[in-house]
């Protein structure tokens, strides 16, 4: 009963219902001591800080020309304009460079040719899987926050991290001993904490279940900054892209439909039929 209410409470007017009455059922015989308490899943609590505006354009791209080796171009010349009202997902085949583009934009790589010019008061902040490696596992993710953010007071960083769906016991813990998604979690407190105004998200739902897939979703959609998106997941996509650039051929082309129609655009490329 708890994993239907769980599944299907936020689903379809009939399904939700369903869970609904099941759930009424359920405090009933919770209140009589026929069942365990529900332990609610607390990954509602998902939040990024809103940020305010920085007049556009706070990120462009004039001519860039990049290439990890000059005789291999990966991007012969793009010029476009990302803000913070953008909500653009990046999609493209495998080694197209959409990681490559993300490090462009974060300043990580520079361009062999062209400029990528910043708002001075830029803040990016970038999520890939790569981060949870470097987390220290022997530290609990409280104590890893307060090392990176030194001076924040300990409730304010409990809260900080519970916005992330860590309980508090999760919070003193060795990281080792949490689960991927639970790391990927504490990843996602410690980017929030820095108010990015760009938000970078290269793969971001590799650990994550569904539930919290959509919680990140639903966080994305109220927070008020910019988001470029890395992801092969089209739900999410669906979620929280208004834009759907491809990488491809060299260049970055806007692609003039939603991400279902880019959906079926790739199965008939390789003949497919829904
Ligand atoms: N540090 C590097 N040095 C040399 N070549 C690299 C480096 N990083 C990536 N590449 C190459 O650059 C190309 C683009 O890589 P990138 O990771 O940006 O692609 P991607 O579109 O993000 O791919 P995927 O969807 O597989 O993650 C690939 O051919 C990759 O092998």
């Amino acid at each position: 009963m708890k994993e239907y209410i769980a599944r299907f409470g936020h689903g379809s007017a009939k399904l939700a219902r369903q869970a609904q009455s099941k759930e009424k059922t359920l405090a009933k015989m919770e209140r009589g001591g026929l069942t365990e308490k529900v332990v609610r899943d607390r990954v509602l609590v998902f939040r990024f800080t809103d940020v305010g505006k920085l007049p556009p354009p706070v990120l462009q791209f004039v001519e860039v020309k990049f290439g990890y080796t000059p005789d291999n171009l990966i991007y012969k010349s793009l010029d476009f304009g990302v803000d913070l009202d953008s909500r653009i997902a990046l999609v493209g085949p495998n080694g197209a460079g959409k990681s490559t583009l993300l490090k462009l934009m974060t300043g990580d790589l520079a361009p062999l040719d062209g400029m990528v010019r910043r708002h001075n008061h830029l803040r990016i902040a970038q999520y890939h899987q790569h981060l949870a490696d470097k987390l220290d596992l022997d530290m609990p993710a409280l104590a890893y926050m307060m090392k990176e953010y030194p001076g924040t007071e300990e409730e304010k960083m409990r809260a900080a991290v519970g916005r992330f769906g860590l309980s508090g016991k999760a919070q003193v813990m060795p990281m080792r001993n949490l689960s991927d998604g639970q790391r990927s979690r504490v990843i996602f407190a410690w980017l929030a904490y820095r108010q990015p105004q760009l938000l970078l998200l290269d793969e971001p739902t590799n650990h994550l279940d569904i539930e919290t897939i959509d919680s990140l979703a639903e966080a994305l959609n109220e927070w008020d900054g910019g988001l470029v998106l890395v992801s092969h997941d089209f739900r999410l996509i669906n979620q929280v892209a208004q834009e759907i650039w491809v990488c491809e051929n060299q260049a970055v082309t806007r692609w003039e439909g939603d991400i279902m129609d880019f959906k079926a655009h790739l199965k008939s490329k390789a003949g497919l039929s829904d």
